[in-house]
C-alpha cells in the first residue's frame, strides 16, 4: 500500500521534508564500490547496483528565475515554499543543511544506450557501457503526494560517475528551454516530466559549442561561455528504456552474480512506480511482464501520436531518452515545428531516423529494445516469450491506428480518410504552411481557402494549387457535420481542443533566453503564461506576438532553425 497523503497546503520546508518517502534507494541496490570512491564525482566504471549515491554540486548565489505555479498547485505546495531558504538551497543543489526528517540522500543512475534499436557501447569512455548514465542529473527527493509518487531530480547538478569527463552542468539556455517545454507539454495534454523550479548563477560559467551571430552554419563554429543553471524536474520515476537495457545486457552476459536479480528488481520497481494501477501485484512474474509490455506499448504509441498532433519532434529519441513510463523526457534537441515538413529535425546531430514523421518508427525501435530487456526474465517460459513477441509484432498496427485516429481528430472527422489526408499532406508541403496555424484556422471551419491564408508561406497565388485547395476544402466539408450552427460549433470546439493555438517555437525561446542571459526574465514569464494555456484564444497582445509564421529571415538560421548543442 502506498502511503496516502491527503491534499495539503505545504507552506514550510519542514512540512515539505516530512513528505520524504524514498523507494528507489530503499528497494534497490547501491553500487557497492561507491563507498571507496570519495564523493563519486569522477568519471568511472560502475559495475553493478541500480544507483550511486552522489551529492549535487551547488550553484553559488542562486538566482530565482521561475517555478511552476500550476505544478505547485497540483502538489499542494503553497507559493511561500519557493521563498523558503532551505527550499532554494536544496533545488539549487545545496544539500548541506538537510536534516531529519529528510535524509541527506541523493542518487544518480546508470543506463545503456541504443540508437534506433542498435546497442551502443562506444559512447561510454570505457567502451563497456559501465560509465554511461546520469552524468549531470541527480535525484534528491521522493514523496507520495495526494496518493501519487513523485521523484524530484536536479538537472545540471554537477558531476557524477557517469559524467564521462564533462562538467556536469546545464546552461541557462537549455534549462529555460526544458523548464518551459515541460509545462507547455503538460498543458498540451501530452504526458511529460514536470518542471518544479529554475535557478541560475552568475558565479559559474561553462563552455559550449555554438554558432556565430546570424550564422547559417550547420556545425558549431565557436565555443561560448554560458551561465549555469539547475532545473528541477519531477516525474513518477526517471526509469528509461535504456536503464532496463543496462541490466538486461548484464544479465544476458552473466556479468556478475547478481545480474539477473538486478534486472528483475528494476523491472518490478518500474511496475511499482509507473504501472501500479494497471498491474496487479498478485500476478506471477510472467503475467506481470506481459501486461507491462502491453501497457507500455499502449502509452508509447499514444505518446508519439500526441507528439505529431502538437507538432513536437524529439530529435534524439534514443532508448536512454525514452521514459519507461511512456511520457516525454529530456527536452534537449527538441523542437516544435513551424513550416510543415515531414522530415523536420531540429537537431543537427540527430539524423533523419529521428525526424518528425519518423517518430513512430523510432518508437518502434525503442519498444524493441524494451522487449529485449524483458526477454532474459522469460527465457524459461517459451509461451510467454512467444506472447511477448506477438505484442512486439503488433506495434506497427497499434501505432497506425493511433496515428489515424489522431489525424481524424485534428480534422474533426469521425473516421480517418486516407485520400483526404494524403491530398492534404501534399498540399501542405507544396504550399508551405505553418503547421500550428493551419490546423487552428481550419478549426474555425472555413468556407473558403482565403480564410486559411494566414498559415501559408507562399504558393498562394498559384492558380492550380488554389483550385486543389478549394476542392480539398469542399471535400473535407462534406465529411464533417455542418448541418446547423450548433453542429458547426461542436466540430469547431472539438478541433480546437486538439489543435493548439500556441506552440513553443524555437524563435520565441531564443528571444526569452537571450533576454534572460542579461538578467531580465520578463519574456520567460510571459512564455510561461502563454504556453501553459495553449488552447485558449488569449489576449490580442499575445495573439499578435505568438500566433505568427516564422519570419523569412530566420529560416535556416543557426540556433533558431536548428541547434547543434542542447546541453
Ligand atoms: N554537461 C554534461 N556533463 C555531464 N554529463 C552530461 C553533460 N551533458 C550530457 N551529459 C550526459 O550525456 C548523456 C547524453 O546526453 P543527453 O543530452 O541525452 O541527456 P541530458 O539532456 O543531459 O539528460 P536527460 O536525458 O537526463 O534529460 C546523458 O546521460 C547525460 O547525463
Ligand atoms: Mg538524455
Amino acid at each position: 500500500m502506498m502511503k496516502e497523503n491527503l491534499k495539503k497546503d505545504i507552506k514550510t520546508f519542514e512540512q515539505f521534508a516530512k513528505l520524504a518517502d524514498y523507494s528507489f534507494v530503499n528497494r534497490l541496490n547501491c553500487d557497492p564500490d561507491a563507498k571507496f570512491n570519495g564523493d563519486n564525482k569522477e568519471s568511472r566504471e560502475v559495475f553493478s547496483g541500480h544507483y550511486v549515491s552522489v551529492e549535487p554540486t551547488a550553484i553559488k548565489e542562486p538566482i530565482y528565475i521561475c517555478h511552476s505555479e500550476n505544478f505547485f498547485n497540483d502538489l499542494g505546495f503553497n507559493k511561500s515554499l519557493i521563498k523558503s531558504d532551505d527550499f532554494i538551497k536544496m533545488f539549487s543543489g545545496d544539500m548541506s543543511n538537510i536534516s531529519y526528517p529528510m535524509e541527506n540522500i541523493s542518487w544518480a543512475t546508470g543506463y545503456a544506450l541504443s540508437i534506433y534499436g542498435t546497442e551502443y557501447y562506444a559512447q561510454c569512455p570505457f567502451q563497456t557501457g559501465n560509465g554511461y548514465g546520469d552524468g549531470r542529473a541527480i535525484s534528491v527527493f521522493e514523496a507520495v503526494i495526494n496518493g501519487k509518487r513523485w521523484e524530484f531530480q536536479l538537472k545540471g547538478a554537477g558531476r557524477t560517475p557517469y559524467c564521462r569527463g564533462a562538467d556536469g552542468r546545464a546552461v541557462l539556455r537549455s534549462s529555460i528551454r526544458e523548464f518551459l517545454a515541460q509545462e507547455h507539454m503538460h498543458a498540451l495534454k501530452v504526458p511529460t516530466s514536470r518542471s518544479l523550479s529554475l535557478f541560475t548563477s552568475k558565479k559559474e560559467q561553462v563552455k559550449r559549442p555554438w554558432f556565430r551571430n546570424n550564422s547559417y552554419s550547420r556545425d558549431p563554429e565557436v565555443m561560448i561561455e554560458e551561465d549555469v543553471a539547475i532545473t528541477t524536474r519531477v516525474a513518477p520515476s526517471f526509469i528509461r528504456v535504456g536503464q532496463l537495457e543496462l541490466f538486461a545486457r548484464r544479465a544476458r552476459k552473466n556479468e556478475h552474480k547478481k545480474a539477473y536479480e538486478e534486472l528483475e528488481q528494476i523491472v518490478l520497481h518500474l511496475i511499482h512506480r509507473e504501472y501500479n494501477d494497471e498491474i496487479n501485484s498478485d500476478l506471477n512474474l510472467e503475467e506481470k511482464l506481459i501486461l507491462l509490455a502491453k501497457q507500455f506499448q499502449n502509452r508509447l504509441t499514444s505518446l508519439v501520436a500526441n507528439w505529431i498532433r502538437v507538432g513536437y519532434c524529439q530529435g534524439n529519441f534514443n532508448s536512454d531518452n525514452c521514459a519507461a513510463g511512456g511520457f516525454t523526457l529530456d527536452y534537449g534537441p527538441f523542437g516544435f515545428i513551424d513550416m510543415f515538413d515531414p522530415k523536420y529535425q531540429p537537431w543537427t546531430g540527430g539524423g533523419m531516423h529521428f525526424s518528425f514523421f519518423n517518430q513512430p518508427n523510432a518508437a518502434k525501435k525503442n519498444f524493441k529494445s524494451f522487449c529485449s530487456s524483458l526477454k532474459p526474465l522469460l527465457s524459461s517460459n517459451l509461451n510467454s516469450l512467444k506472447e511477448l513477441e506477438e505484442i512486439e509484432n503488433n506495434f506497427s498496427k497499434i501505432m497506425h491506428i493511433k496515428i489515424e485516429n489522431m489525424w481524424a481528430s485534428k480534422l474533426g472527422i469521425d473516421k480517418f480518410d486516407f485520400e483526404l489526408f494524403d491530398e492534404l499532406i501534399n498540399l501542405m508541403i507544396e504550399t508551405k504552411v505553418d503547421y500550428t496555424i493551419f490546423f487552428r484556422e481550419l478549426s474555425n471551419i472555413p468556407n473558403s481557402i482565403n480564410e486559411l491564408e494566414k498559415s501559408f508561406y507562399d504558393n498562394f497565388e498559384n492558380k492550380d494549387i488554389k483550385l486543389r485547395w478549394n476542392s480539398w476544402l469542399e471535400k473535407w466539408r462534406t465529411k464533417i457535420d455542418i448541418n446547423s450552427n450548433e453542429s458547426i460549433k461542436k466540430v469547431s470546439n472539438q478541433m480546437k481542443s486538439v489543435n493548439p493555438k500556441y506552440t513553443l517555437k524555437e524563435w520565441y525561446l531564443v528571444l526569452a533566453y537571450e533576454q534572460a542571459q542579461e538578467g531580465n526574465y520578463e519574456l520567460v514569464k510571459q512564455l510561461q503564461e502563454v504556453m501553459t494555456n495553449p488552447y485558449i484564444e488569449n489576449s490580442k497582445e499575445f495573439e499578435d506576438k505568438y500566433y505568427n509564421k516564422k519570419p523569412s529571415n530566420l529560416f535556416g538560421m543557426a540556433g533558431i532553425s536548428h541547434v547543434s548543442c542542447s546541453s
